[in-house]
C-alpha cells in the first residue's frame, strides 16, 4: 500500500500543471433539454475561452456515448452512470489544470449533485440553459421530439421522462433566437474571473 502512495508523491501536482496553463482549471457544465442550445454554446464558449488564451476540452454526446458510455441508454439508472463516469472523466481533466466545458441533459437534481460531488463544489459550474420545451421542440433538429411524441423513442426527456430544473446554479441564461452571442459574452464574463491565475 505505501509503494502506491509513493508514486502517487510524485505525480505532479494540479497547481503545478494549472501554473504551466497559467489558469485555475474549473469544469463548466451545461445543463438543459435537447435542443436548447447546449452544445452551441459549449463550443461558442469554448471558442471564446481559446481566444483569451485558455486550454479547454468540451466533453459532449458525441465525444463520450459514442465512445467510454456507448453502451449506455437513457433509463433512470443508465443516464446516473453516464453522469458518474462523466463527472470522473471531468475530474480527472481537471486535475490536469485543463478548464473543462460539458454539455449534457443531465436531467435530474440527483445527478447533477452526484457530479458535483465527484469534481467538487468550488470547481463545478453550473450552467441551467433555460430554454422552454415548446422552443426546444419545434428547434428538433435530429427530428427526436417528433419519434417521442410518436411513442418510437422512450423515455425522452421532457415528453416521457422528467426534467427537473436546476435551483441554484452558478448561472441560468436563456437561449431565444437573437441573443446567442450576448448569452455566450454573458457567460464568459461569468467564467473568466474564476479562471485567471
Ligand atoms: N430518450 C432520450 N432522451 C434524451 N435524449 C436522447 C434520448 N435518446 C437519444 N437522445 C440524444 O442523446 C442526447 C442526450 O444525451 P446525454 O448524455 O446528454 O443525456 S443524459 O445527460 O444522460 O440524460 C441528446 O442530445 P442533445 O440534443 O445534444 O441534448 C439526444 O440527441
Ligand atoms: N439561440 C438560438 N437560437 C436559435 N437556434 C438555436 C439557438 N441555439 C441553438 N440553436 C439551434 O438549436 C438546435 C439545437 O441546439 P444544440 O446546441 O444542438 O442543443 P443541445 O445541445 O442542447 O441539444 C441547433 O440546430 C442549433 O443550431
Amino acid at each position: 500500500m505505501n509503494n502506491i502512495h509513493t508514486v502517487f508523491d510524485k505525480i505532479k501536482s494540479r497547481q503545478f500543471k494549472e501554473r504551466i496553463l497559467n489558469q485555475h482549471a474549473k469544469v463548466i457544465w451545461f445543463t438543459g433539454m435537447s435542443g436548447s442550445g447546449k452544445t452551441t454554446l459549449a463550443s461558442l464558449l469554448e471558442e471564446k475561452l481559446f481566444d483569451a488564451g485558455f486550454f479547454c476540452q468540451i466533453l459532449d454526446g458525441d465525444n463520450v456515448r459514442s465512445g467510454i458510455n456507448n453502451n449506455l441508454g437513457f433509463s433512470e439508472e443508465d443516464r446516473v452512470e453516464n453522469i458518474r463516469r462523466i463527472a470522473e472523466v471531468a475530474r480527472l481533466f481537471l486535475n490536469c489544470g485543463i478548464i473543462v466545458i460539458c454539455s449534457f441533459i443531465s436531467p435530474t437534481k440527483h445527478m447533477r449533485q452526484m457530479a458535483k460531488e465527484i469534481i467538487g463544489e468550488d470547481d463545478f459550474l453550473e450552467i441551467f440553459v433555460n430554454t422552454p420545451l415548446e422552443i426546444c421542440e419545434k428547434r428538433d433538429p435530429k427530428g427526436l421530439y417528433k419519434k417521442a411524441r410518436a411513442g418510437e423513442i422512450k423515455d425522452f426527456t421532457g415528453i416521457t421522462s422528467p426534467f427537473e430544473a436546476p435551483e441554484n446554479p452558478f448561472l441560468s441564461v436563456e437561449n431565444a433566437e437573437p441573443e446567442i452571442e450576448k448569452t455566450v459574452e454573458r457567460i464568459f464574463k461569468s467564467v473568466v474571473p474564476l479562471l485567471r491565475q
